[in-house]
């Protein structure tokens, strides 16, 4: 499925003036991973287009044939997943998560219902990763879900549980993922009795529940929604597959293009999403509006234009968490101090994304106030040169290609990127994509 580049130890970009073009998106890893699972838990056959081919889905995919679930690529851009109508045909299985965040926990869900024997863990900063609001939820209600380290963080031992659930709850300000997780399962515990999910508290990133009921939706299951509050699904839902479906480019993997035009030049035009997508991302190009760029729209399109330099910016940014950080880069080029508040999620992404945003902007010549859920950047006159370490962070290998554009970097002043090979964890292409619209050669 995705073949293996070969990156070197590091990518050296050299200043680029002007970036024009259009670029075909790869597909949503929120959407495809959901999108999977749904497939492989339906009645039916599910053919998948356009599934986003990265590290994040290749562990799902692995995931699912190794709980017995069939999968075939029809071709390089139509995958088929034989459903298993709820039932997994593996009941014992050693399962690796890598990095992905959403295929540990909607498993983790998924599995302690169905019920089995089965071992969930991923690379180290995953063991980092808090997981413990979603294993109290579901240990609440019967499951028998264990750590096999450090308590409330993966690896994770599920064995049969007995669950019994008609109302759940669960807290919503570490991750929105947790939710994602019940609201997925649910329709597996509703088979003759409603259930209820009651958020605890504040529920961060809440466009990331609209992309879950909307594809449970797809799969034939609605849920009833009280605010952000609760969540019912009425018994008797099954998912059935939709027949084909349809992933959309991926909004995420769309603001580093769009923040580039914004930067420098432009027009560059991303395609695979627009008016019509279900990704909250899509609204970073709001936030480039509001620092002044020109942002045009089509139903699966968007296109940024500079109008010059960029506004300074004071938003919050809970509703975009991962875009956000190509705000924080793009700050760079603001006439003024940008502040990025509600963003304490940072901290437990595939880094601590807080500190090493501020740790790698001051390096490039900025000043940076780092809070507990808030940044502070101010430009610098001029940026330096500067060898920018990733952390094992396809976003910051991602965002920080942006502090190449422009001539703010004085010529011959290259921006070192470490390790780019993280950006496979969602955009094994991205150097690529990246230099297909710098107008002058990278590297
Ligand atoms: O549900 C999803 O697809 C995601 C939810 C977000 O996580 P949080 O809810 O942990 O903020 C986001 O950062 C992640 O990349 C994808
Ligand atoms: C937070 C991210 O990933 P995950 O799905 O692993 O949470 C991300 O892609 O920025």
């Amino acid at each position: 499925m995705t073949q293996q580049k070969h990156y070197p130890q590091h990518l050296d970009l050299e200043p680029v003036m002007h970036v024009q073009g259009t670029v075909r998106l790869p597909g949503s890893k929120s959407i495809s991973n959901r999108t999977l699972l749904l497939a492989a838990l339906a009645e039916g056959e599910t053919v998948i287009h356009d599934l986003l081919a990265s590290d994040d889905t290749m562990v799902m995919l692995g995931a699912l044939r190794s709980l017995g679930i069939q999968w075939d690529e029809i071709d390089e851009r139509t995958t088929r997943v034989h459903g298993g109508a709820g039932v997994l045909p593996v009941h014992e299985a050693d399962l690796f998560m890598g990095n992905a965040g959403t295929a540990i926990r909607p498993l983790t869900a998924a599995l302690a219902v169905i019920g089995g024997d089965y071992k969930l863990h991923g690379v180290s900063r995953m063991h980092e990763r808090p997981i413990g609001d979603l294993v109290d939820a579901l240990n609440e209600v019967g499951a028998q879900i264990d750590y096999t380290g450090q308590k409330g963080y993966p690896p994770l031992r599920i064995r049969r549980g007995h669950i019994h659930a008609d109302r759940l709850s669960v807290r919503g300000n570490v991750s929105s993922q947790f939710l994602t997780a019940l609201l997925m399962a649910a329709p597996l515990m509703a088979k003759d009795h409603a259930v209820t999910i009651e958020v605890v508290g504040e529920l961060i990133s809440k466009p990331y529940i609209e992309i879950t009921l909307n594809l449970m939706r797809r799969f034939g299951v609605t849920v009833e929604q009280d605010g952000w509050q609760s969540f019912t699904v009425r018994p008797g839902q099954r998912y059935q597959s939709p027949g084909s479906i349809h992933v959309e480019g991926d909004a995420s993997s769309a603001s580093y293009f769009l923040a580039a035009g914004a930067i420098a030049g432009g027009p560059v035009r991303v395609e695979g999403v627009g008016r019509d997508s279900i990704q909250g991302d899509v609204r970073f190009a709001e936030a480039l509006e509001q620092m002044g760029a020109t942002i045009t729209r089509g139903d699966n399109w968007i296109e940024a234009t500079s109008n010059g330099v960029l506004k300074a910016i004071d938003a919050d940014f809970n509703h975009i968490p991962d875009a956000a950080m190509t705000i924080a880069v793009a700050a760079l080029y603001a006439d003024g101090t940008s502040t990025l508040r509600n963003i304490a999620s940072w901290r437990v992404k595939e880094t601590d994304r807080l500190a090493a945003m501020a740790t790698e902007l001051r390096k490039l010549g900025a000043t940076v106030e780092e809070g507990p859920d808030y940044i502070r950047v101010t430009p610098p006159d001029e940026i330096r040169a500067a060898t920018i370490d990733t952390y094992d962070d396809h976003r910051m290998a991602m965002c920080f290609s942006l502090a190449s554009l422009d001539g703010k970097a004085r010529r011959g002043n290259a921006i070192r990127i470490n390790d780019p090979k993280c950006v496979a964890k969602t955009f094994p292409e991205y150097f690529e994509a990246f230099a297909g619209i710098a107008t002058n050669e990278l590297f």
